[in-house]
């Protein structure tokens, strides 16, 4: 379980997320919504390790395991499997599809750099299981014919799903999705559902999700918190956050 209590993060005079308080339940999807600048990003980082909030703490806990967030860095927390994918899609364009998700395995590299560059017996094992899994990852994606191409030549819906894969290539246990139908069509959205729905699933994750596409939101998340100003304005399921009258004038309405 993710936990985030009393958290603040202030930059300079700006508030940018005041003492918001929030659980994400393990095998959950969960909801981040609200409008422009209400800090649902500045949340993602204080989670990542990419930002320390200015006060209050973030706890993960799996198991017996308790990680405190806010003294780790973003390479350690993502070795505790949080992982994230960013609203500006950021796949490395001159690589291919596979190799995309390839380098996600990184992470998990047992081999020191000598047996590496040697190319000895137990990199090369290491090596092959994984693009072993880096194949079975595109194929549970659907981008495995696309494989060899080069990752800019996807359409932007398949490119979405190739970073999402790249995550998972970290064998990540919760996971962010920083606006994932950002940019689709429709018919992209509805496949997206769909597939987090499916990954959720398969690859027993936890989903974090920030997302400006109503339908998403409402169509898979099991709570949904709505900030405003940095401040939690409202939290509950779907029908509790479309009926809320603070939710409607503060972003439904705006809409
Ligand atoms: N590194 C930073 N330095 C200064 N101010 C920042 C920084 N990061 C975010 N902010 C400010 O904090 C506030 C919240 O920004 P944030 O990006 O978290 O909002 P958001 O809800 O993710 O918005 P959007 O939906 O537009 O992505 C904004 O006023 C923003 O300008």
């Amino acid at each position: 379980m993710l936990r985030l209590n009393n958290v603040t993060m202030k930059f300079g005079g700006v508030v940018a997320v005041n003492e918001f308080n929030a659980t994400v339940d393990d095998g959950s999807i969960v909801g981040l919504i609200g409008p422009n600048g209400a800090g649902k990003t500045t949340v993602f980082n204080m989670v990542t390790g990419v930002y320390k909030p200015t006060s209050g703490d973030i706890t993960y806990t799996k198991g017996d395991r308790e990680l405190k967030v806010a003294d780790k860095r973003p390479d350690q927390i993502a070795k505790a499997g949080i992982c994230r994918t960013f609203q500006n899609i950021r796949l490395f364009k001159e690589l291919t599809v596979l190799e995309n998700v390839f380098i996600g395995n990184h992470l998990r590299i047992k081999s020191d750099v000598i047996s590496a560059s040697l190319r000895l017996p137990n990199y090369v094992k290491e090596e092959k299981a994984f693009y072993d899994k880096s194949e079975y990852l595109l194929k549970k994606v659907g981008l495995y014919e696309e494989r060899n191409e080069l990752a800019y030549s996807l359409p932007y819906g398949k490119q979405r799903r190739l970073e999402i894969a790249r995550a998972l290539a970290t064998d990540p246990e919760l996971l962010l999705l920083d606006e994932p139908a950002a940019g689709m069509n429709p018919q992209e959205t509805i496949e997206l559902m769909g597939f987090i729905s499916d990954i959720r699933k398969e690859f027993n994750l936890t989903i974090f999700l920030i997302e400006h596409h109503m339908d998403v939101v409402m169509g898979i998340c099991d709570k949904i918190f709505v900030l405003d100003h940095g401040v939690l304005i409202a939290e509950g399921n779907a029908s509790e956050i479309q009926n809320n009258p603070r939710v409607i004038e503060a972003y439904l309405g705006v809409d």
